[in-house]
């Protein structure tokens, strides 16, 4: 999955091809894409508040922040090749899938037996809306049933995730803040659910610091593969709410419970090294060759009978499904009462008034 200089010339040819225009959000993140992977990070100077168009490009381009060059030409060759559609295979890079058209939130591609499903807000450092968490799930119930061996989850630009977008909460339904925390606590119920209950290896491809959700999921993934440059951050009490992603199951099982506690509790921030040797992360490599080194390896596994992959997941998950159930809901239930909290109304508002960062 490494795109090489033909590759990307042809994905910027096929953009001036596309039929359909992509929208501006795509496009910008493709003018982002294309500028990083020519010139590196940006060094422009902030346009003026009013220059609404360079400030979008300006802001597109500096979320991608240090993103190697070879990661974003790689993303723009994705990107492009997600916008194909099944009525112009020209598009499409030769060998690359696109599985969609129809997500907003995320690029999914398919190739070499591997389906990566990656979270496109890089402007907002992947942070996870409504929608994405809607086709998340989408994406990982039509990963669960195609034909590659492998299901990836990654993110586009310097972040993996910082965890749930924040303004969320903001958006409150006619039944007020009670109908809008029991709607959350559905919503993740259902989104953990399909991590449990994934039937193929899932492996997460951490490129860069991961928060919140992004990290009390790994837990349930296979194999997760970190850059040196990714770090791990859980600040639940900092924000007034309690851990989820049945982290109050496979953290203390994976860490021990005095480690889990500092984390969970606490907010700790780990190193990519500390979440390894605390067994969240498989393995850690070095930024400059994390993409070719992790792309090669699961390039590899993916060759591997599935079948016999998917009976060892099942063979080795199968015995704590219900508890991991069990521990969802509960989270659900317990984070339901947290949002209607006023430690958690002022993290939030403290956020998103400026006030306020991890
Ligand atoms: C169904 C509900 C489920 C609930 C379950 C989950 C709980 C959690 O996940 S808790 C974790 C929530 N996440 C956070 O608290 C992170 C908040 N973000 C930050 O502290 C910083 O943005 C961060 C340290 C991640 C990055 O800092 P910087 O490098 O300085 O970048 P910026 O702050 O300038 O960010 C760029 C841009 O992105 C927006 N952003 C980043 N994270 C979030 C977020 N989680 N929610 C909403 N928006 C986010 C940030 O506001 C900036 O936007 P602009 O100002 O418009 O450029």
């Amino acid at each position: 999955m490494r795109a090489s200089q033909v590759d990307f010339e042809n994905a910027k040819n096929q953009v001036k091809l596309l039929k359909k225009d992509p929208g501006n959000e795509v496009k910008l993140q493709l003018y982002a894409l294309y500028k990083q992977a020519t010139e590196g990070p940006c060094k422009m100077p902030k346009p003026g508040v009013f220059d609404f168009v360079n400030k979008a490009k300006w802001d597109a381009w500096t979320g991608l922040g240090d993103l190697p060059q070879e990661t974003a030409r790689q993303n723009y060759v994705d990107l492009v090749s997600s916008l194909s559609s099944p009525e112009s295979p020209g598009q499409a890079r030769p060998g690359a899938e696109s599985k969609q058209g129809a997500y907003e939130t995320l690029v999914v591609t398919s190739e070499d037996g591997i389906t990566k499903i990656m979270l496109n807000r890089p402007a907002k450092k992947n942070a996870i809306t409504t929608k994405m968490y809607q086709e998340l799930m989408l994406a990982l119930q039509a990963a669960g049933k195609d034909d590659s061996a492998l299901t990836v989850l990654t993110g586009n630009g310097d972040y993996y995730c910082s965890g749930n977008d924040l303004t969320n909460f903001t958006d409150i339904p006619p039944g007020g803040v009670e109908q809008k925390a029991k709607d959350s606590a559905v919503l993740l119920r259902d989104f953990v659910s399909c991590f449990i209950d994934f039937p193929k290896p899932l492996i997460a491809v951490v490129n860069g610091p991961a928060v919140g959700i992004s990290v009390t999921l790994l837990g349930l993934f296979d194999a997760v593969y970190a850059s040196d440059r990714a770090t791990f951050h859980t600040p639940f009490s900092h924000l007034g709410q309690s851990p989820e992603g049945c982290s109050t199951y496979t953290f203390p099982k994976i860490m021990g419970s005095a480690k889990a506690a500092e984390v969970l509790i606490f907010g700790k921030k780990l190193t990519a090294g500390e979440a390894c040797a605390q067994g969240l992360v498989t393995q850690v490599f070095p930024d400059s060759t994390f993409q070719k080194e992790v792309w090669a390896r699961l390039k590899a596994f993916a060759k591997l009978p599935p079948n016999a992959m998917r009976a060892s997941k099942e063979v080795l998950r199968r015995g704590e499904r219900e508890q991991l159930h069990a521990a969802n809901a509960e989270e659900c239930r317990v984070l339901q009462g947290r949002w209607l909290s006023d430690e958690c109304a002022n993290a939030v508002m403290a956020f998103l008034s400026r006030r306020a960062k991890l």
